[in-house]
């Protein structure tokens, strides 16, 4: 079986491969900065060799809450917000049947819905009233225990649960994903006496889709969590080698870092395959979390093509020359599908017949890729041979990885986000949390 592999080689009309070079004994600091423990944010490093600590027993553990959940629910609401949301969403519509959920529910397969990631009054309404008269299932998913969004709709939640499904069943398919010892999340699972499994103090939220934060609603889903894990692994071991140019990681990092260095400052991530949406939604929150800040940091952002060529297609051609691209490409498609004949050839696509839809699809990629560099876009490829449990687990550690090494090649703490902050301060001020009393006049005197 191959791996993922990184091709950088259209960047380099824009950078050249000396430049990238000379990364090599940065890259190599940074590598050691990690595996040593000596650098900043250095008590977040739990993820860093997370999957080839994973037991056994811990997957037995989690398939078999799954499989009570899955045995109990006709829907499990996973209710999380950034890292302990957006990683299960994004293995889970990467693996699953687009339409699936449109069906009949079949006994031991539930529906997956989400909640705790907004605050939308017609969301948790709406969601309120789908859950009605449905046997379902909540897992609660907080690092900390106390993020608004989610306890707001676990609350709402725990209540329609218990009052449906009465208090005894409610213990049976409520799991809490949390803090070991702090929050209200643990404090409400131990009273309670729900299943719950920790998140490791040294693993941040936004590296954390390996821990039962992840693991936990992709196995409810039906998703091989082995083989997640056993992609992982292999990028462990792949992404440990000190060779930057066999290191994809390590190139990927640094030849980031050069575009950056050359006015590059936005990098979208692209994907061909609509299932890898929030797999991009997971990516943005890895690096706008871990390098954006002191000033500094790539923005990230995504596009799904073809679909958004036929919107961002114009910007990302024309706009200002500040961005580049990296492409997640699928090399071959789970299923065949091909463009019939059609004699009347109204629609003048016979030229096309006979053909599968991946190959108009590959083509639209790689003309895209040459329009865009031509364009002035380097365009960097990660090459994924099939989308399955194996090759997710690679893309994650890669992503982990390289973001580790690239945060400490900017200069900044990648584990930390303190900027996060600023806005729960603020909306706990307008509400008038108790212990922000202070804050709440300061601020009610600036609306003034
Ligand atoms: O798991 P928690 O503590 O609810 O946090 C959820 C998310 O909120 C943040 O702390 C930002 O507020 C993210 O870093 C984190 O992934």
């Amino acid at each position: 079986m191959g791996n993922i592999t990184l091709n950088v080689e259209k960047t380099l009309g824009f950078i050249t491969k000396e430049s990238l070079a000379a990364y090599e004994p940065k890259v190599k600091e940074c590598m050691e900065t990690l595996e040593k423990g000596t650098g900043l944010g250095n008590d977040f490093l739990g993820w860093l060799h997370l999957p080839s600590s994973i037991t056994k027993e811990h997957l037995a553990d989690l398939k078999a809450t799954a499989e009570t959940l899955r045995q109990n629910c006709e829907v499990v609401v996973v209710a999380g917000i950034g890292g302990s949301y957006l990683g299960a969403r994004a293995v889970i519509e990467a693996m699953s049947n687009s339409f699936l959920w449109l069906e009949e529910k079949k006994a031991g397969q539930p529906i997956i819905v989400f909640a705790g990631h907004n605050i939308g009054e017609d969301y948790l309404a709406e969601l309120t009233e789908f859950l009605k008269n449905k046997k379902f299932g909540v897992i609660n998913i907080s690092k900390s225990g106390t993020t608004t969004e989610t306890a707001l709709a676990f609350r709402l939640l725990k209540k329609q649960c218990e009052d449906q499904r009465g208090k005894e069943m409610a213990r049976k398919v409520i799991v809490a994903v949390t803090d070991a010892k702090k929050g209200a999340a643990r404090v409400t699972a131990d009273k309670e006496g729900y299943k719950s499994f920790i998140i490791p103090d040294n693993v941040g939220g936004r590296f954390s889709v390996l821990t039962p934060v992840g693991l936990l609603p992709i196995a409810v889903a039906g998703i091989d969590i082995e083989q997640l894990v056993a992609g992982a692994c292999e990028m462990e071991k792949v992404c440990a080698n000190e060779n930057m140019m066999e290191n994809p990681a390590a190139l990927y990092a640094a030849t980031r870092n050069e575009l950056y260095k050359e006015g590059k400052k936005i990098e979208i991530l692209v994907n061909f395959q609509p299932k890898l949406h929030y797999f991009m939604e997971w990516w943005k929150q890895l690096y706008g979390e871990s390098e954006g800040k002191d000033n500094k940091g790539i923005y990230p952002s995504s596009v799904d093509f073809s679909t958004d060529l036929h919107s961002m297609g114009q910007w990302i051609q024309q706009g200002e020359r500040t961005i580049f691209e990296t492409v997640v490409s699928v090399e071959t498609p789970n299923h065949e599908l091909r463009v019939p004949t059609d004699e009347e050839n109204l629609d003048g696509l016979n030229f096309l017949a006979g053909k599968r839809v991946d190959e108009v699809n590959k083509m639209a990629e790689l003309g895209t890729q040459l329009a865009h560099v031509d364009g002035g876009v380097p365009n960097l490829r990660v090459s994924v041979p099939v989308l399955n449990e194996y090759y997710l687990g690679q893309l994650i550690y890669f992503f982990e990885k390289a973001c580790g090494i690239s945060g400490y090649l900017l200069g900044v703490n990648p584990f930390n986000q303190p900027g996060v902050e600023a806005y729960k301060k603020n909306m706990f001020a307008l509400l008038n949390k108790p212990g922000y009393e202070k804050e709440s006049e300061a601020i009610q005197a600036r609306l003034k």
